[in-house]
């Protein structure tokens, strides 16, 4: 045998090889296009929420982890000096998602061109106050920002109200930004609704992602709805109501709609500040959700525009079950509602209608 002959044909060939492999590398890393960045704006950036979300969006969090993020953060003059510690913050984060940072406390310069608006700039409740208390500030802070996302967002602008009263503020910014689609503009109840999820999975000890379908329904305060009648549980024998693996109605109809309306307050005692990790929690499962979509058989709580969905009056910003496909959110139809139900939906869709008088009487 001529080993040499043979050594050149294993060496044209493994060249010929490594040839091939580099070229296919080529054409696959050149067809691997990389998403435009989408640009997210936070007001109230520089605060305590601020602080937990924005790390979680330049992680990938809310938008997933191959989409590039640039985030416009706002906040007020005299936080000014702290906006720019988060920003100093955001670089020395590293994220490699992050492909720019804009920190400003000019209005229009943080709307501009953003396709998604977080809206957190406000003051918080204190300690024995409710959250329709804090209405005469805020309402008016989303008068403003209503004009300058209408002027400078981008066309599509998704928007997420998270400041309280976080229904009214969004049906104000509903209101003076006409051309945003008022389907664009949404509230934030997926906080209650995690804390129903969560409530129900610590009493059944099973785990919270097995817990599914709650509904929070009407406005982000002690007046809302939890109601569990359409949730089930993933066990080994399939899905289960939660109503009949509690077993317990009294508990389902009392302590447990109590302890998740009145969650937020609780957390205030304790903490001496509003609620924050979980509230930038929810504000990046609202938006994934709406953007990526919900999974098949599976509702969330949204506060959107109800267009008169189980008897609620238009135009309020109230917090519905939906499920969302290609950046859309639809309201589940067609659940039965029994007199109990009923009756505190109806409760909570009048504080939502008491709160708009009031909220335009601060508004001249
Ligand atoms: N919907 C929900 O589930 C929840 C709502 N919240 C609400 O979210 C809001 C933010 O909460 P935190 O971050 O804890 O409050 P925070 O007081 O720590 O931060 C608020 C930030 O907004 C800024 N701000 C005030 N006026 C502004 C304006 N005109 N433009 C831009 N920024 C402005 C402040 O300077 C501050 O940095 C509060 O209204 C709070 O009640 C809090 C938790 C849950
Ligand atoms: O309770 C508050 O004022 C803050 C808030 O909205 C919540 O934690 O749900």
């Amino acid at each position: 045998m001529d080993y040499t002959k043979l050594l050149e044909k294993a060496i044209v060939v493994s060249s010929s090889v490594a040839l091939f492999c580099n070229v296919i590398k080529h054409i696959w890393s050149s067809t691997k296009m990389e998403k435009e960045p989408v640009k997210v704006l936070v007001t109230g950036a520089a605060g305590q929420i601020g602080y937990a979300l924005i790390p979680m969006i330049a992680r990938g969090v809310m938008l997933g982890p191959d989409q590039p993020v640039i985030i416009h953060m706002l906040d007020i003059e005299q936080a000014a000096e702290a906006l720019h510690g988060v920003e100093m913050e955001l670089i020395d984060g590293a994220f490699p998602l992050l492909r720019g940072v804009v920190a400003t406390t000019d209005v229009a310069e943080a709307c501009s061109d953003v396709n998604i608006a977080i809206m957190l700039g406000g003051i918080p409740r204190r300690e024995g106050m409710e959250r329709k208390n804090v209405m005469s500030r805020n309402v008016s802070i989303y008068k403003a920002q209503a004009l300058a996302l209408e002027q400078h967002a981008a066309a599509d602008c998704k928007v997420l109200v998270v400041a309280n009263p976080a229904n009214t503020n969004a049906l104000i910014l509903k209101e003076f930004a006409p051309s945003i689609p008022e389907k664009n503009i949404t509230c934030l109840t997926r906080l209650d609704h995690n804390r129903a999820l969560g409530q129900i999975a610590e009493k059944l000890q099973e785990h919270v992602s097995d817990v599914k379908n709650v509904i929070v329904w009407g406005n982000h305060s002690s007046t809302q709805y939890p109601d569990v009648n359409h949730a089930t549980v993933t066990t080994n024998s399939g899905e289960i109501s939660v109503r009949d693996l509690i077993a317990n109605d009294k508990w389902l109809n009392t302590e447990f709609i109590t302890t998740v309306q009145q969650r937020g307050a609780a957390i205030i005692k304790a903490r001496k500040h509003s609620s924050a990790l979980s509230a930038a929690s929810a504000v990046c499962d609202h938006i994934h959700d709406w953007v990526l979509g919900t999974p098949e058989g599976t509702w969330v709580s949204m506060g959107v525009c109800s267009y008169g969905s189980y008897g609620i009056t238009p135009g309020l910003i109230y917090s519905f079950p939906v499920t969302c496909q290609n950046g859309k959110w639809s309201i589940v139809q067609g659940l039965k509602i029994d007199e109990f139900s009923r009756a505190k939906m109806d409760a909570t869709a009048n504080e939502l209608l008491e709160e708009k008088s009031l909220a335009y009487s601060f508004l001249g």
